[in-house]
């Protein structure tokens, strides 16, 4: 039996005639932590607002637990959203916040204290009942919202940039409670957020998002490993990227030289795309390096110096190194085979994965 939560399939939005969503098919596991990554404007909200049922679709399927949900209200569905900011009532205290949506189901009194004693203890805010929430913190604002949220006990929780007005240090730390929250409690989490470094830090799956799509799907690793192109490489992580010519598998040209790398399965002579991380690439001299270039400038940057290098044909190569290097120096530039990483261009997800089981069949037959 399949274990998806969520099914999406070819779902279509509208406004006013202007595709915000096109088409886009996807599954969501019960129990794991996804994150809908992209710019503003991409579609991550409509996303969760169409899980939630707070709009409709224009055209596919949209299913929970297996069951068609297009024409079921947000009310019926085991779905709950921590908003952005927060939605709590500042007139209420924290125990009449959490309590208010069970009173509203007629939920016996009894009942709606064990569940708020409940709720606050999976959020370690036991004993603040009758905190106002004018008295709280950001943080503590959020767990609030959060235990509202888990108090209508939902099998997915849809959380909507959350933690975007925390500061830095408070947004670090809630990352990790989240994090682990999610874990605690086995229940599916969906978290938007625009911020890279969070989607890599605290993600099962993440969904890269470009103007109403989904372009690459996977776990952070193979999200920052694999890139399938430009678009995803330069919005995880930062990335040197070159125009290339892919002579062979196995062997690619850029800046006039031939490397060994780890890719196949396109044309002979195709025109590609390279990307080496700035992590990747170590320093070394002329003699032993792979590329020549000179040391243009260099940024310190606590854990290492972030060093700008051009090449003889002008491209810039950005390295992360723990040694200072010299600026105005040539240098060489060294990387192994299977840190270059060839993109084609135009390629989908799906083309992506074709070539890469095709080619590792031949790789092994
Ligand atoms: N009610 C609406 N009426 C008209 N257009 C809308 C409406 N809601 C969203 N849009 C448009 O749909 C597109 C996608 O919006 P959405 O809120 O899903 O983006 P997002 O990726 O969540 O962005 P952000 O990170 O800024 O919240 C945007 O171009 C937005 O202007």
């Amino acid at each position: 039996m399949s274990n998806n939560i969520i099914t999406f399939r070819d779902v279509r939005k509208e406004y006013d005639g202007q595709v915000v969503l096109k088409d886009v098919s996807f599954d969501i596991e019960q129990g794991k932590f996804y994150t809908l990554l992209g710019p503003s404007g991409c579609g991550k909200t409509t996303i969760l607002r169409l899980i939630a049922g707070f709009i409709e679709a224009d055209k596919g399927d949209i299913r929970l637990e297996g069951k068609r949900v297009n024409d079921i209200p947000a009310n019926k569905r085991k779905v709950n959203t921590v908003f952005q900011d927060y939605a709590l009532f500042p007139h209420l205290n924290v125990f009449d916040n959490i309590a208010f949506g069970l009173n509203l189901k007629k939920m016996p009194k009894k009942d709606i204290e064990a569940k708020v004693t409940e709720v606050l203890k999976m959020v370690q805010l036991t004993g603040f009942e009758n905190r106002e929430i004018s008295e709280m913190s950001g943080g503590q604002r959020q767990r609030v919202a959060i235990a509202r949220a888990l108090a209508n006990e939902p099998e997915v929780l849809l959380l909507d940039e959350p933690l975007s007005a925390l500061d830095l240090k408070l947004r670090t730390d809630m990352q990790y409670e989240l994090r682990e929250l999610q874990k605690r409690l086995g229940i599916t989490f969906i978290f938007v957020t625009h911020d890279q470094e969070e989607a890599l830090a605290m993600s099962d799956e993440i969904f890269v998002m470009n103007k109403g799509e989904i372009v690459q799907s996977g776990t952070p690793v193979d999200i920052y490993d694999e890139p399938i192109n430009r678009y995803v490489a330069d919005f995880i992580g930062e990335s040197n990227i070159v125009e290339a010519i892919m002579k062979d598998d196995n062997l690619v040209e850029f800046v006039g030289k031939e490397f060994e790398c780890a890719d196949g399965g396109m044309r002979k002579n195709e025109p590609v795309e390279v990307v080496l991380r700035p992590e990747d690439i170590f320093i070394t001299t002329v003699e032993k390096g792979k590329l020549k270039v000179k040391v243009d400038t260099q940024l310190f940057r606590g854990v290492h110096y972030e060093i700008v290098c051009y090449d003889e044909d002008g491209n810039e190569w950005v390295v992360h190194s723990t040694r200072k290097a010299i600026e105005g120096e040539e240098v060489g530039l060294y990387f192994e085979p299977e840190d270059i990483h060839v993109m084609r261009f135009g390629e989908t997800e799906e083309e992506f994965d074709a070539r890469l089981e095709s080619y590792e069949e031949q790789e092994e037959a």
